[in-house]
């Protein structure tokens, strides 16, 4: 039976997404059908493709709720490829908008919207930039990694971060190396981790630290997506990286700079272990109907 959907086209830093509304969970995409939505050429064009669900209507919410019950909307992310991931940090705060401007919900200035995610319960706010959303505690997962690229010359370390959804993060020489890459191409990371990884390739700017604001450049591939103009959870991973890197004495406040312009990272401590957020702006572009055989 054919699927008609209305959607909305949305973007977080040239990150872009097809986004509808689903409450009740009634509406089942098969990955084929993701991946032609999300074809630049044949579909609609976006590097994922985000569901509104209501938290109680789909299985994973139900840990959401558990979490905090003020997580009505459930943000169910897929990859251009159809492929599920967990956390989509652009993703959030697009999501956000779409809830906001939709009427499903609403957020003022100095309150919290709480959104239900595979990676649990994000807490989004109203900042200066657009959003701000809390991805909660990270980690280093995954060790330090090779990575080849085409472009690069000899493979590189990296270093696994978990925000959420994983990374693995590669520290570059120059701007002039970071631009050499060409991601047309996936790189290999060895070993290769079980659920793959989204790989970010980073490069400070100088001064590097300003003001207290750490500077740094990065390129992204994303698992499921390829080369994307942004990706937020990436820049969160390539801050912390860079911080690791550093040492002591590092700023917990970062200003990422992506092909699609610049979100802004900040890690701060809380009662549970060190929070990371992450900020930057959110755009619906247009809405439309699609019809899916
Ligand atoms: N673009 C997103 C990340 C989307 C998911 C990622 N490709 C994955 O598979 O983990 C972001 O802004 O964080």
């Amino acid at each position: 039976m054919a699927i008609e959907l209305h959607f909305t086209k949305g973007q977080g830093t040239g990150n872009d997404f097809v986004l509808f509304s689903d409450p009740d969970g009634e509406v089942s995409l098969t990955p084929t059908q993701i991946a032609s939505l999300c074809d630049r050429h044949f579909g609609i064009g976006a590097d994922g493709l985000i569901r509104a669900v209501r938290s109680v209507n789909i299985d994973a919410g139900a840990a959401s709720l558990a979490e905090d019950e003020a997580a009505e909307w459930f943000m169910d992310y897929r990859n251009a490829d159809g492929s599920v991931a967990e956390m989509c940090g652009n993703g959030i705060r697009v999501f956000s908008k779409f809830l906001l401007e939709n009427g499903m919900a609403t957020l003022e200035a100095g309150d919290t919207l709480v959104v239900g995610t595979r990676s649990g319960v994000v807490d989004v706010q109203r900042n200066l930039t657009g959003f701000q959303a809390d991805l909660g505690r990270w980690r280093l997962d995954g060790g330090e990694p090779l990575v080849r690229a085409r472009g690069l010359q000899v493979a590189r370390p990296g270093l696994g971060i978990n925000v959420g959804n994983p990374h693995v993060v590669v520290a570059l020489l120059d701007e002039a190396e970071l631009e050499s890459l060409d991601l047309t191409f996936i790189p290999q990371i060895d070993p290769e981790p079980a659920d793959g990884a989204n790989v970010e390739f980073v490069v400070p700017l100088e001064p590097m630290v300003r003001n207290g604001v750490g500077h740094i450049r990065m390129r992204v591939h994303e698992r499921g997506s390829g080369e994307t103009l942004s990706c937020g959870t990436g820049a969160v991973a390539a801050a912390l990286a860079i911080r690791y890197w550093a040492g002591a004495g590092a700023p917990n406040q970062w200003r990422v700079e992506v092909a699609g312009g610049a979100v802004g990272v900040r890690m701060y401590a809380t009662e549970d272990g060190e929070h990371v957020a992450l900020s930057g702006p959110a755009e619906l572009v247009f809405e439309g109907d699609v019809t899916l055989a």
